[in-house]
Protein backbone atom coordinates (compact mmCIF):
# COMPACT_ATOMS: atom_id res chain seq x y z
CA UNK A 1 0.00 0.00 0.00
CA UNK A 2 1.49 3.46 -1.06
CA UNK A 3 1.73 5.40 2.11
CA UNK A 4 2.10 9.77 1.26
CA UNK A 5 3.92 11.53 3.61
CA UNK A 6 4.91 15.46 3.59
CA UNK A 7 7.79 16.61 5.28
CA UNK A 8 7.87 20.09 7.62
CA UNK A 9 10.76 21.28 9.87
CA UNK A 10 10.39 23.45 12.50
CA UNK A 11 13.80 25.70 12.54
CA UNK A 12 15.31 22.95 11.12
CA UNK A 13 13.93 20.19 13.50
CA UNK A 14 12.43 17.96 11.07
CA UNK A 15 9.86 15.43 10.33
CA UNK A 16 7.91 12.99 8.30
CA UNK A 17 3.93 13.28 8.91
CA UNK A 18 2.21 10.89 8.28
CA UNK A 19 -2.32 10.96 7.64
CA UNK A 20 -2.92 8.38 9.91
CA UNK A 21 -6.87 9.50 10.50
CA UNK A 22 -7.73 6.20 8.87
CA UNK A 23 -6.79 4.24 11.72
CA UNK A 24 -6.01 3.84 15.49
CA UNK A 25 -2.28 2.21 15.01
CA UNK A 26 0.70 4.05 13.10
CA UNK A 27 1.09 2.43 9.61
CA UNK A 28 4.60 2.62 10.54
CA UNK A 29 6.79 0.55 12.93
CA UNK A 30 9.54 2.33 14.61
CA UNK A 31 12.17 -0.14 12.89
CA UNK A 32 10.71 1.28 9.39
CA UNK A 33 11.04 4.60 11.19
CA UNK A 34 14.53 4.46 11.21
CA UNK A 35 14.93 3.89 8.05
CA UNK A 36 12.61 6.74 6.59
CA UNK A 37 14.87 8.90 8.81
CA UNK A 38 18.12 7.60 7.67
CA UNK A 39 19.30 10.79 5.89
CA UNK A 40 21.18 8.81 3.06
CA UNK A 41 19.09 5.69 2.78
CA UNK A 42 15.62 7.45 3.43
CA UNK A 43 13.84 10.60 3.39
CA UNK A 44 16.20 12.11 6.01
CA UNK A 45 14.52 13.47 9.07
CA UNK A 46 14.83 13.42 13.01
CA UNK A 47 11.13 11.44 13.54
CA UNK A 48 8.18 10.57 12.05
CA UNK A 49 5.01 12.09 13.60
CA UNK A 50 1.49 10.63 13.15
CA UNK A 51 -1.91 12.64 12.78
CA UNK A 52 -3.97 9.66 14.42
CA UNK A 53 -7.92 10.35 15.05
CA UNK A 54 -8.77 12.62 18.53
CA UNK A 55 -9.21 10.62 21.63
CA UNK A 56 -11.41 11.97 24.89
CA UNK A 57 -13.06 14.63 22.80
CA UNK A 58 -9.79 15.95 21.25
CA UNK A 59 -9.43 16.58 17.28
CA UNK A 60 -6.45 14.57 16.96
CA UNK A 61 -4.14 12.45 18.68
CA UNK A 62 -0.22 12.76 18.10
CA UNK A 63 1.97 10.49 18.07
CA UNK A 64 6.07 10.41 17.27
CA UNK A 65 8.79 8.03 16.65
CA UNK A 66 12.29 9.26 17.35
CA UNK A 67 15.18 8.61 14.50
CA UNK A 68 16.29 5.80 16.80
CA UNK A 69 12.86 4.20 16.48
CA UNK A 70 11.79 5.46 20.58
CA UNK A 71 8.74 6.92 21.28
CA UNK A 72 8.95 10.01 23.25
CA UNK A 73 5.98 11.91 24.92
CA UNK A 74 5.97 15.09 23.02
CA UNK A 75 7.48 17.04 20.84
CA UNK A 76 6.89 21.14 20.37
CA UNK A 77 8.74 21.73 17.12
CA UNK A 78 6.73 18.42 15.96
CA UNK A 79 3.12 19.70 16.70
CA UNK A 80 3.66 23.34 15.31
CA UNK A 81 4.17 21.30 12.34
CA UNK A 82 1.53 19.09 12.95
CA UNK A 83 -1.06 22.00 13.29
CA UNK A 84 0.25 23.50 9.85
CA UNK A 85 -0.16 19.51 8.13
CA UNK A 86 -4.03 19.32 9.91
CA UNK A 87 -4.66 22.87 8.55
CA UNK A 88 -3.07 22.02 5.47
CA UNK A 89 -5.40 18.48 5.17
CA UNK A 90 -8.53 19.89 6.13
CA UNK A 91 -7.99 22.70 2.95
CA UNK A 92 -11.35 24.76 2.58
CA UNK A 93 -13.22 22.44 4.75
CA UNK A 94 -10.85 24.06 7.73
CA UNK A 95 -13.38 25.93 10.58
CA UNK A 96 -10.48 26.34 13.07
CA UNK A 97 -7.26 27.64 14.25
CA UNK A 98 -6.76 26.04 17.57
CA UNK A 99 -6.57 22.18 17.55
CA UNK A 100 -6.76 20.13 20.65
CA UNK A 101 -4.37 17.26 20.53
CA UNK A 102 -3.79 14.18 22.51
CA UNK A 103 -0.46 13.20 23.71
CA UNK A 104 1.31 11.13 25.70
CA UNK A 105 1.98 14.33 27.30
CA UNK A 106 -1.43 15.17 27.87
CA UNK A 107 -3.53 17.35 25.48
CA UNK A 108 -1.54 20.25 24.04
CA UNK A 109 -2.60 23.02 21.52
CA UNK A 110 -1.42 24.73 18.48
CA UNK A 111 -2.58 27.37 17.21
CA UNK A 112 -2.34 29.14 13.71
CA UNK A 113 -1.34 32.44 13.89
CA UNK A 114 -1.87 35.23 11.48
CA UNK A 115 1.49 36.07 10.42
CA UNK A 116 2.02 32.55 9.84
CA UNK A 117 3.19 31.27 13.62
CA UNK A 118 1.80 28.63 15.57
CA UNK A 119 1.26 29.17 19.04
CA UNK A 120 1.04 26.25 21.68
CA UNK A 121 0.15 25.90 24.78
CA UNK A 122 2.89 23.30 25.97
CA UNK A 123 0.96 22.48 29.63
CA UNK A 124 2.32 22.84 32.56
CA UNK A 125 6.19 21.81 33.30
CA UNK A 126 7.31 18.88 36.02
CA UNK A 127 9.66 19.81 38.18
CA UNK A 128 9.97 16.93 40.42
CA UNK A 129 13.04 14.56 40.66
CA UNK A 130 9.73 11.60 40.42
CA UNK A 131 8.22 13.30 37.64
CA UNK A 132 11.33 14.10 35.45
CA UNK A 133 12.01 11.27 35.99
CA UNK A 134 15.87 11.00 37.37
CA UNK A 135 17.20 9.55 40.75
CA UNK A 136 19.50 12.58 41.05
CA UNK A 137 17.20 13.77 44.09
CA UNK A 138 15.04 12.53 46.18
CA UNK A 139 11.48 12.13 43.98
CA UNK A 140 9.10 14.76 45.73
CA UNK A 141 12.07 17.72 45.18
CA UNK A 142 12.81 19.35 42.73
CA UNK A 143 16.43 19.03 40.81
CA UNK A 144 17.82 23.10 40.67
CA UNK A 145 21.37 23.47 40.28
CA UNK A 146 22.65 19.45 41.15
CA UNK A 147 25.94 18.19 40.41
CA UNK A 148 26.52 15.63 37.72
CA UNK A 149 29.76 14.19 36.88
CA UNK A 150 29.68 13.68 33.13
CA UNK A 151 33.08 12.63 30.98
CA UNK A 152 35.27 13.46 34.10
CA UNK A 153 33.78 16.83 34.10
CA UNK A 154 30.97 18.57 37.34
CA UNK A 155 28.50 20.03 35.79
CA UNK A 156 25.40 22.22 37.67
CA UNK A 157 22.47 20.57 36.26
CA UNK A 158 18.20 21.73 36.66
CA UNK A 159 16.21 19.00 35.54
CA UNK A 160 12.60 19.52 33.92
CA UNK A 161 9.98 17.39 32.22
CA UNK A 162 7.40 19.00 29.66
CA UNK A 163 6.32 15.52 29.56
CA UNK A 164 9.09 14.63 28.22
CA UNK A 165 12.71 14.63 30.27
CA UNK A 166 14.62 17.56 30.12
CA UNK A 167 18.69 18.00 31.59
CA UNK A 168 19.65 21.64 31.47
CA UNK A 169 23.22 23.12 31.84
CA UNK A 170 24.54 27.09 32.17
CA UNK A 171 27.20 27.71 30.74
CA UNK A 172 29.79 30.43 29.36
CA UNK A 173 29.95 29.92 25.57
CA UNK A 174 27.83 27.26 24.27
CA UNK A 175 29.95 26.98 21.31
CA UNK A 176 32.72 25.65 23.25
CA UNK A 177 30.51 22.56 24.17
CA UNK A 178 32.14 19.60 22.79
CA UNK A 179 28.22 18.34 21.82
CA UNK A 180 29.39 15.52 19.57
CA UNK A 181 31.27 13.65 22.45
CA UNK A 182 29.43 14.45 25.59
CA UNK A 183 25.64 14.44 24.72
CA UNK A 184 25.48 10.55 24.14
CA UNK A 185 27.36 10.38 28.10
CA UNK A 186 24.14 12.73 29.51
CA UNK A 187 21.55 10.87 27.50
CA UNK A 188 22.28 7.45 28.66
CA UNK A 189 23.67 8.51 32.57
CA UNK A 190 22.20 6.20 35.29
CA UNK A 191 20.84 8.98 36.50
CA UNK A 192 17.58 9.32 33.68
CA UNK A 193 16.20 5.95 33.90
CA UNK A 194 14.18 7.22 30.69
CA UNK A 195 17.26 8.47 29.57
CA UNK A 196 17.37 12.37 28.85
CA UNK A 197 17.29 15.15 26.11
CA UNK A 198 20.04 17.69 26.95
CA UNK A 199 20.05 21.24 26.68
CA UNK A 200 22.88 23.78 27.26
CA UNK A 201 22.45 27.25 28.02
CA UNK A 202 24.46 30.59 27.29
CA UNK A 203 22.26 33.62 28.99
CA UNK A 204 23.37 36.44 26.50
CA UNK A 205 20.27 38.68 28.66
CA UNK A 206 17.71 38.04 31.26
CA UNK A 207 15.16 38.07 27.64
CA UNK A 208 17.67 36.27 25.30
CA UNK A 209 19.40 32.49 25.46
CA UNK A 210 21.35 30.69 23.29
CA UNK A 211 20.38 27.22 23.29
CA UNK A 212 22.19 23.73 21.75
CA UNK A 213 21.03 20.40 22.21
CA UNK A 214 21.76 16.80 22.10
CA UNK A 215 18.27 14.81 21.95
CA UNK A 216 16.86 12.03 23.61
CA UNK A 217 16.89 9.40 20.38
CA UNK A 218 18.00 12.11 17.61
CA UNK A 219 21.43 13.48 18.92
CA UNK A 220 22.07 16.92 17.72
CA UNK A 221 19.31 18.80 16.43
CA UNK A 222 18.81 22.04 15.30
CA UNK A 223 16.15 22.91 17.56
CA UNK A 224 14.33 21.40 20.10
CA UNK A 225 10.83 23.01 21.36
CA UNK A 226 10.60 21.32 24.34
CA UNK A 227 13.64 21.68 25.21
CA UNK A 228 13.50 25.12 24.90
CA UNK A 229 10.66 25.49 27.36
CA UNK A 230 12.48 23.49 29.75
CA UNK A 231 15.42 25.73 29.55
CA UNK A 232 13.53 28.98 30.22
CA UNK A 233 11.73 27.03 33.25
CA UNK A 234 15.02 25.98 34.55
CA UNK A 235 16.46 29.78 33.82
CA UNK A 236 13.72 30.89 36.01
CA UNK A 237 14.30 28.14 38.25
CA UNK A 238 18.20 29.41 39.13
CA UNK A 239 16.97 33.06 38.90
CA UNK A 240 19.17 33.66 35.51
CA UNK A 241 16.20 34.76 33.39
CA UNK A 242 12.72 36.49 33.43
CA UNK A 243 9.67 34.55 32.72
CA UNK A 244 9.35 35.81 28.79
CA UNK A 245 12.46 35.05 26.50
CA UNK A 246 13.55 34.06 23.27
CA UNK A 247 15.76 31.26 23.03
CA UNK A 248 18.03 31.31 19.89
CA UNK A 249 18.42 27.52 18.69
CA UNK A 250 20.94 26.71 15.95
CA UNK A 251 17.88 26.78 13.16
CA UNK A 252 16.73 30.02 15.19
CA UNK A 253 14.44 31.80 17.32
CA UNK A 254 11.85 30.56 19.42
CA UNK A 255 9.33 32.75 22.02
CA UNK A 256 8.94 31.20 25.63
CA UNK A 257 7.01 32.62 28.19
CA UNK A 258 6.45 30.38 31.31
CA UNK A 259 2.82 32.42 32.33
CA UNK A 260 2.71 33.92 36.48
CA UNK A 261 -0.70 33.72 35.96
CA UNK A 262 -1.46 29.87 34.81
CA UNK A 263 1.94 28.72 35.40
CA UNK A 264 2.04 27.16 31.82
CA UNK A 265 4.55 27.15 29.09
CA UNK A 266 3.90 28.94 25.98
CA UNK A 267 5.77 28.55 22.86
CA UNK A 268 5.62 30.69 19.71
CA UNK A 269 7.76 29.56 16.70
CA UNK A 270 7.73 28.31 12.49
CA UNK A 271 6.98 25.51 11.31
CA UNK A 272 7.40 25.30 7.37
CA UNK A 273 5.97 22.26 4.64
CA UNK A 274 9.09 21.07 2.78
CA UNK A 275 8.04 18.70 -0.09
CA UNK A 276 5.01 15.47 -0.09
CA UNK A 277 6.14 12.31 -1.33
CA UNK A 278 5.05 8.52 -1.33
CA UNK A 279 6.20 5.66 0.21
N1 LIG B 1 13.77 13.63 21.08
C1 LIG B 1 12.76 14.12 22.00
C2 LIG B 1 11.42 14.26 21.30
C3 LIG B 1 11.42 15.36 20.32
C4 LIG B 1 11.53 16.66 21.07
C5 LIG B 1 12.02 17.81 20.24
N2 LIG B 1 12.24 17.56 18.85
C6 LIG B 1 11.06 18.97 20.41
O1 LIG B 1 10.93 19.79 19.49
O2 LIG B 1 10.44 19.05 21.49
C7 LIG B 1 12.56 13.13 23.13
O3 LIG B 1 12.82 11.95 22.95
O4 LIG B 1 12.07 13.57 24.19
Amino acid sequence: MAIEFTKYHGLGNDFILIDNRSSSEPVITPAQAIKLCDRHFGIGADGVIFALPGENGTDYTMRIFNSDGSEPEMCGNGIRCLGVFLADLEGESRTQDLYRIQTLAGVITPQLMADGQVKVDMGLPKLLAGEIPTTLSAADSKVINQPLEVAGKTWEVTCVSMGNPHCITFVEDVAAIPLESIGTKFEHHPVFPQRTNTEFIEIVRRDYLKMRVWERGAGITLACGTGACASLVAGVLTEKCDRIATVELPGGPLQIEWSEIDQRVYMTGPAERVFTGKL
